[in-house]
């Protein structure tokens, strides 16, 4: 056995988080993807099942009541709340993502008021972002201004309404500092939206603690609510008053079964609802939040670096130098909780390692990807990634 190995030994025993891997179906796949899809909770299946035969089947529109349907995706939005540093009753869950995005983000420009004609979006993020901030500057009336997030405090001024920033950039997995650039934001008297996709459940964000404004965040990768499952919209309280959804749908009514034809929000992370909820992929995340009971979002912080700087060092001792090329900061403060690796034929690479039973991703143009979710990810995994990579690369 190598030393690498047995330092990988020794880590997963004094690793108090270990035993949550065995909360999860796995199987003898390094599953370093949990960045893109996270793996199932063993319990879910049997819940969802509950949901559709019982809930469904025979209770039927009782449920929306009876079983709680109604009131899920505020209910959820309170579970997922401390693993983002929100209080109670400022997360609803609900839609995709990218739906929560165009809700954040015309939100705060109509926050931010009429004097306030430009919006700055991450020139880096993620598409669906840039889609959607392109589209709410046109349906706004708004300049939209593209630069990356370095760049952000310098470009902020008096005409700046809102900057929809990442809170983990995808392709690098750097982690900006959503501390410093909401106080540049605020200062400037602009509103602060950020997209947590990579970093809820991941690390801590303390959205209360750094005054963000709105946040939006999905719950299919480091919260493991399974393919699809719906995202979550953050809206500060004190700015949820005067928050005025694009999307006003009768969920996010005062009074619901009223069906008055005039519109009266709802008070509260409620104002974020739009529809009926997806209640079947909604209840399977509830049931898949329940790996999070006892578990502290910093010793999970702590276990995603000591992860990730074991997997670097295993991959620089097992790769011939100069072929890989990490892209993700070395620094703890800025990396988040994956590594991103340069290497020529990356696609191949990644197809190559796949075959070989280590599950990462390839991102466009020259990137291997490699997610590592504290919950299931062992040291042994990242030993067993980075010496099959090497391999395959000599
Ligand atoms: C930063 C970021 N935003 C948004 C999305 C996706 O949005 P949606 O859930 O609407 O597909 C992803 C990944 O798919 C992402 O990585
Ligand atoms: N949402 C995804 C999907 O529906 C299919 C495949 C991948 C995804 C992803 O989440 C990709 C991910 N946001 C990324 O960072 O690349």
């Amino acid at each position: 056995m190598s030393e690498l190995n047995l330092r990988a030994e020794r880590l997963d025993a004094a690793d108090a988080l270990a035993p949550l891997r065995s909360r999860f179906a796995l199987d003898d796949v390094v599953y370093l993807d949990g960045n893109s899809l996270g793996a199932l909770p063993a319990h879910v299946p049997d819940r969802v099942a509950d949901v559709v035969r019982r809930e469904w089947g025979e209770l039927r529109i009782r449920s929306w009541t009876e079983s709680g349907w109604w009131t899920a995706p505020e209910r959820i939005g309170d579970r997922i709340a401390p693993l983002v540093g929100a209080a109670p009753g400022q997360v609803v869950v609900g839609d995709s993502t990218s739906v929560n995005v165009f809700k954040a983000l015309v939100g705060a420009v109509r926050l931010a008021g009429d004097d306030r004609t430009e919006i700055l979006v991450d020139a880096t993020t993620f598409p669906t972002d840039g889609y959607i901030a392109e589209s709410a500057a046109r349906l706004t009336g708004r300049t939209l201004r593209a630069l990356t997030p370095d760049e952000v405090p310098g470009a902020l001024g008096p005409r700046t309404a809102a900057v929809l920033l990442n809170h983990v950039d995808y392709r690098t997995g750097r982690l900006h500092d959503l501390p410093a650039l909401t106080a540049a934001i605020h200062a400037a008297g602009a509103l602060a939206v950020w997209d947590l996709c990579h970093s809820a459940g991941a690390l801590p964000v303390g959205l209360d603690e750094h005054g963000v404004d709105l946040a939006v965040g999905c719950t299919y990768k480091y919260l493991n609510g399974g393919p699809g499952s719906p995202a979550f919209l953050y809206v500060r309280r004190e700015l949820q008053p005067r928050f005025d959804s694009p999307l006003p749908g009768w969920n996010s009514h005062a009074e619901p079964f009223g069906m008055s034809p005039d519109y009266a929000p709802a008070p509260g992370a409620v104002r974020g609802r739009v529809g009926t909820p997806d209640i079947l992929s909604m209840l399977a995340l509830e049931a898949a939040l329940d790996v999070w009971d006892g578990v502290a979002i910093d010793a999970v912080r702590a276990k995603s670096l000591a992860l990730t700087d074991f997997f670097l060092e295993c991959v620089s001792a097992y790769t011939e130098p100069g072929r890989l090329e990490p892209v993700t900061p070395a620094e703890h403060g800025r990396r988040g909780s994956q590594v991103s690796l340069r290497c020529d034929d990356a696609g191949e690479v990644m197809k190559r390692l796949i075959e070989a039973g280590v599950v990462g991703d390839f991102r466009q143009p020259d990137v291997l990807r490699f997610g590592f979710t504290p919950l299931y990810t062992t040291f042994a995994d990242a030993e067993r990634a980075a010496r099959i990579l090497g391999s395959l690369l000599r």
